[in-house]
């Protein structure tokens, strides 16, 4: 994965100005959403709106449309719309692959990614994942939680079985996946905490709801000035050993293998793809 998608930020498409507001805010990637985020009175005025905003520049920030169900009266025309226009389409409770396959013999031209927030899902992720036109995948914390009957709790333990699923899916199929949406927009604490702990598990980056949580997860999820420099310090460090024929070096009293500069190549790739994005 070397696109970065540290910040996800979710815009409701009936919202003009909000929309027109993203073109300049530090978000690596902008869902404009027909779905959740719209009343059912506004979902035809949003899709006029939708279609004229993306006529705009929105830079190098990937744009992504989340369209209705395809069991909506919405979805269908939805898909059609924003074939072109947009870089992918999202479609909302993936639940099978067979969803996909719907969205995809509508718009055959156009890359999807899957909402991951049914307890089917969960257990169908890893087809969902290996779908050929599937490019990523982003969590529905809200509407897990619902289909669950969980409580939110700070530490997220109900919804570890289906995050860790999704995840290893994702990883299996190389695809991006984001996290769920942290829906208390005025906590920063709190944000930066669930942020640390998908950062910890593997997630590329956060789905976001305001403005004011882009900084947090660009940091959480983008590489430190510390770990770019252990990044170097144990290429440097295996480079060294194999000038002496040894496949193992040892930095900080830890081992470095290939397989961790692998991890340091990508981290540095990674920083570089950012610094890139926002020159
Ligand atoms: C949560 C909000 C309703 C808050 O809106 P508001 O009260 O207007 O916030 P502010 O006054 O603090 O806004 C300050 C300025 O920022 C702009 N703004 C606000 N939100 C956004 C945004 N998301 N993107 C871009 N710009 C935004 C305002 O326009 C103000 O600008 P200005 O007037 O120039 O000062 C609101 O933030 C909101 O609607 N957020 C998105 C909600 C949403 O999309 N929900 C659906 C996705 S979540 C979900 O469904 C997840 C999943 O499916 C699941 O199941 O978990
Ligand atoms: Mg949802």
């Amino acid at each position: 994965m070397t696109r970065p998608c540290r910040s996800v930020l979710y815009i409701p498409a009936a919202n003009a100005r909000a929309m027109d507001k993203a073109r300049s805010l530090p978000a690596d990637a902008i869902i404009f959403d027909l779905e959740d985020a719209v009343t059912p009175a506004e979902k035809p005025a949003a899709r006029v709106l939708l279609a004229q905003a993306l006529q705009q520049d929105y830079g190098g920030r990937l744009r992504i449309v989340r369209i209705n169900g395809l069991d909506s009266a919405w979805g269908a025309d939805d898909a059609r719309a924003f074939a072109t226009g947009a870089d992918a389409v999202l479609v909302p409770k993936a639940s099978r692959p067979e969803d996909l396959d719907e969205v995809a013999a509508l718009i055959p031209d156009t890359p999807l990614w899957a909402m991951l927030e049914t307890a089917a899902g969960m257990l169908n992720a890893a087809q969902i994942a290996a779908h050929p036109r599937l490019q990523g995948m982003v969590m529905g914390t809200n509407d897990l939680a619902k289909e669950l009957n969980a409580r939110f709790r700070a530490d997220r333990l109900p919804m570890m079985a289906g995050l860790g699923l999704c995840l290893l899916a994702a990883r299996a199929h190389g695809r991006i996946i984001v996290d769920g949406v942290f829906n208390a927009f005025k906590d920063d604490e709190g944000l930066r905490a669930e942020c640390e702990q998908g950062r910890d598990m593997g997630f590329d980056g956060k789905t976001l709801i305001h403005p004011a949580q882009l900084a947090i997860a660009n940091a959480v999820f983008g590489p430190s000035e510390a770990e770019i420099d252990l990044a170097r310090r144990q290429i440097s460090a295996h480079e060294q050993a194999a000038a002496q024929g040894l496949g193992v070096a040892v930095l900080d009293g830890r081992i470095v293998e290939n397989l961790h500069v692998v991890t340091a190549r990508a981290t540095l790739a990674k920083a570089e793809a950012i610094a890139k994005m926002t020159a």
